[in-house]
């Protein structure tokens, strides 16, 4: 369906996870588009997720630049704190689009399981402590697990044996049950996201009766298009749209359904790891994070499920100012702010990706992470491994 603004509005695959068939639907969501929307996550997920979105606004409202510059990525006091992808990533740090090394407009923290975060946990301000116990609970590790599982299963029931043995083994999954704790996180770059897009003023072209087929006018860049480095990737956002997917030659903004009551969608993209393990049959779609027309004056379209997700205003203190709008822009609009939670999947930090190069899976992603940070993004170029 055609947006007004020119976007394209789409409903990505659903996959119902208490079906007999939700391997394999989720295998040719996969095959297919690269993203599916996940419903039916059990209750402990979902609490879980909907804690760690509550974190974020509570984090990104309470944080002092003292804070920031304390808990910045690559530059804590830990020993191993230059190796970790742990801490804060401060507004216009990264350029996820690494060809154009446009800055994205959002601000982040890491959260990992390696040296540096257990060696400042002592010292992390009350804010943060919340979200690393949800964190360290292993319950979105367990969803995660699971899902894994399910995938390797499909994979086997269509013959993928090679691939499905590589998926398991990689992630620290044994055949059988039993293996609750042996998801590899602790040496993997595994990584929970707290993300927040702040509020950003939009010029508005083109309305409901008379469209523009111009995207890109009526779109601010919030993330850069890019894929994800890892296996997969699993992700909760507050219901403000923005994610948008590059499929048949355009971009998609994805629209998830509106869950029944006590649901909460969480979204599963294919990572590059994920892709070249497969051989390029699921797909590591491009995607990126866009502020719109649609949902400017801090009009929610999907007020729905943030609601339903037991976020109340009270949690929710501070609205980071957004700059001044433009002052030549005829119509201009303010797009709310967005927060989302992203469990970046990776395989075991010593995981063979390339039999030929030997590249290792750590190797590659720190690779990817050395380009996304660069002071001058369109300068690095990671080795492509396929
Ligand atoms: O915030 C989102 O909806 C997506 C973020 C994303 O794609 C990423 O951080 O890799
Ligand atoms: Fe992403």
């Amino acid at each position: 369906m055609k947006h007004p603004e020119g976007a394209y509005a789409w409903t990505i695959p659903v996959v119902q996870l208490q079906e007999a068939e939700a391997g394999e639907r989720l295998l040719q969501a996969l095959e297919e588009v690269g993203f599916a929307c996940l419903l039916g996550v059990e209750g402990a997920a979902r609490q879980a997720w909907r804690g760690m979105l509550a974190a974020a606004r509570t984090f990104f409202g309470q944080m002092t630049p003292q804070d920031k510059q304390r808990w910045r990525r690559g530059g804590m006091e830990a020993a191993a704190a230059a190796d970790s992808n742990a801490g804060y990533v401060g507004l216009a740090s990264e350029a996820l689009d690494e060809a154009s090394g446009e800055r994205d407009s959002k601000e982040a923290f890491n959260l990992t399981y390696d040296a540096v975060s257990r060696e400042l946990e002592s010292s992390l301000p009350a804010y943060l402590v919340l979200a690393k116990r949800e964190f360290d609970a292993h319950v979105l590790q367990g969803m995660a697990r699971r899902v894994l599982r399910q995938l390797a299963e499909a994979m086997r029931a269509r013959g993928w044996h090679r691939v499905a043995a590589q998926l398991l083994a990689a992630h620290g999954l044994a055949d059988g049950d039993g293996d609750n704790e042996a998801f590899i996180v602790r040496d993997s770059l595994t990584t929970l996201r707290l993300l927040h897009y702040p509020p950003m003023w939009l010029r508005v072209s083109g309305s409901a009766d008379r469209p523009t087929d111009d995207v890109d006018a009526a779109v601010r860049v919030r993330a850069g298009a890019h894929t994800d480095y890892g296996t997969c990737t699993l992700l909760v956002h507050d219901g403000t749209p923005g994610l948008q997917v590059h499929h048949d030659g355009r971009w998609w903004t994805v629209r998830e359904p509106c869950p029944g009551a006590g649901d909460l969608p969480v979204l599963l993209n294919v990572g590059d790891l994920l892709q070249h393990w497969t051989g390029g049959r699921l797909r590591s779609t491009v995607h990126r994070v866009v502020a719109e027309a649609s949902c400017a004056n801090g009009g929610r379209s999907m007020e729905g499920w943030a609601g339903a997700s037991g976020l109340s205003d009270a949690m929710h203190p501070e609205v980071p100012s957004a700059d001044a709008p433009p002052r030549d822009a005829p119509q201009t609009g303010l797009v709310a702010e967005r927060f989302s939670v992203a469990l970046f999947i990776h395989p075991a930090d010593d995981t063979v990706i390339d039999g030929r190069e030997a590249v290792l899976a750590a190797q590659w992603v720190r690779q990817r992470f050395a380009a996304s940070y660069a002071a001058d993004a369109s300068t690095a170029s990671p080795t492509a491994i396929e």
